[in-house]
């Protein structure tokens, strides 16, 4: 019997040679606009203090609004695909606008989405958010390895023939994960490590053997590492970063969540360099007419912090 191929769905053949890795366009982002993130979760509260429905089309323009004020001002945005979903098929178009708008921005976006699966199924994952001239198409997306690093082998290929990048749940910044993320691997060859050790080590390997650029390039791959942890507690040594191939962080936890940007070289020591500062509820409670300002308070502290 012969297997039907794969659908590709709507995507365009890409060559990998051609196409800037997302680590170099992270590096790039940082360079000219500094590390912040403005996150893009339309709270059902959010809508109703920026005056709009709790709808698709609040959300849409909500998002729109955040993106036309964070363009210019910072090198990325985060929406939180959560709060589009729950708004079935029209939420998922009043995303893909928002995402057109930012690519148009000049702005990285990440979606975060936390897939994970295994095979083809994490591929499928992959090929939705992460295949060029897909309708959900954004430069990075978060993935869960909670079914093995192992698992997201075919999101790792494809995230590296088409440029883009993946962040990793490692030790994120909700209390309740500790206990989950800090027990430690019974086998194999990360055994004896932490789960959180043994995503953030997974990923660093594969930077180093990217990392073939020049020193401090970027990684493509990266993990996420809340703001609000004692990252040592967790089993994750920050205190040296590799000379090149250095493992992106995405850090959210900032502002609402109680972490202080002020502390970035604290929390992430010699990783510092490489730290995404998202921030979503304390910088979109500024409102439509204060979020541009509320922005660029953001740019100035984190810029300061980071050095
Ligand atoms: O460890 C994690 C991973 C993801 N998140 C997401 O980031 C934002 C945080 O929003 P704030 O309003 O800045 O607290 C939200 O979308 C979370 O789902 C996280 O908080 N922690």
């Amino acid at each position: 019997m012969t297997h039907a191929p794969e659908p590709s769905g709507s995507t365009s053949p890409v060559d990998p040679l051609e196409t800037p890795s997302f680590g170099d366009r992270l590096g790039r982002a940082f360079d000219l606009r500094g590390p912040v993130c403005v996150g893009i979760d339309p709270h059902a509260w959010l809508l109703r203090d920026w005056g709009l429905p709790d709808t698709a089309a609040g959300a849409e323009s909500f998002g729109r609004q955040v993106v036309a004020a964070a363009a210019g001002q910072v090198g990325l945005v985060k929406p939180q695909v959560a709060f589009y979903e729950r708004f079935g098929s029209a939420g998922y178009v009043a995303l893909e606008r928002v995402l057109t708008d930012a690519r148009a921005a000049g702005l990285l976006s990440i979606a975060d989405v936390k897939r994970g699966d295994l095979g083809t199924s994490a591929e499928a994952y992959g090929q939705a958010w992460l295949s060029p001239g897909s309708a959900l198409e954004v430069d990075a997306m978060t993935v869960n390895a909670y079914m093995g690093v192992g698992s997201l082998e075919p999101v790792f290929a494809l995230a590296g023939q088409t440029g883009k990048g993946l962040f990793l749940l490692a030790a994120t910044s909700n209390p309740e994960a500790a206990a989950f993320q800090r027990a430690v691997v019974a086998e194999g060859t990360q055994a004896g490590h932490t789960v959180a050790g043994a995503v953030f080590d997974a990923v660093s390997a594969r930077n180093a053997r990217n990392g073939v650029g020049s020193t401090g390039s970027i990684g493509s791959f990266g993990v996420v590492l809340g703001a609000t942890l004692d990252l040592a507690t967790f089993g994750i040594d920050l205190a040296e970063a590799p000379a090149r191939g250095l493992t992106p962080i995405l850090a959210p936890g900032f502002g609402h969540q109680g972490a202080q940007v002020s502390d970035l070289r604290n929390l992430y020591g010699g990783y510092a360099q490489g730290v995404i500062v998202s921030e979503s509820r304390s910088v979109l409670s500024a409102g439509p007419d204060r979020i541009r300002q509320a922005i660029a308070r953001r740019v100035v502290e984190a810029g300061a912090a980071r050095g």
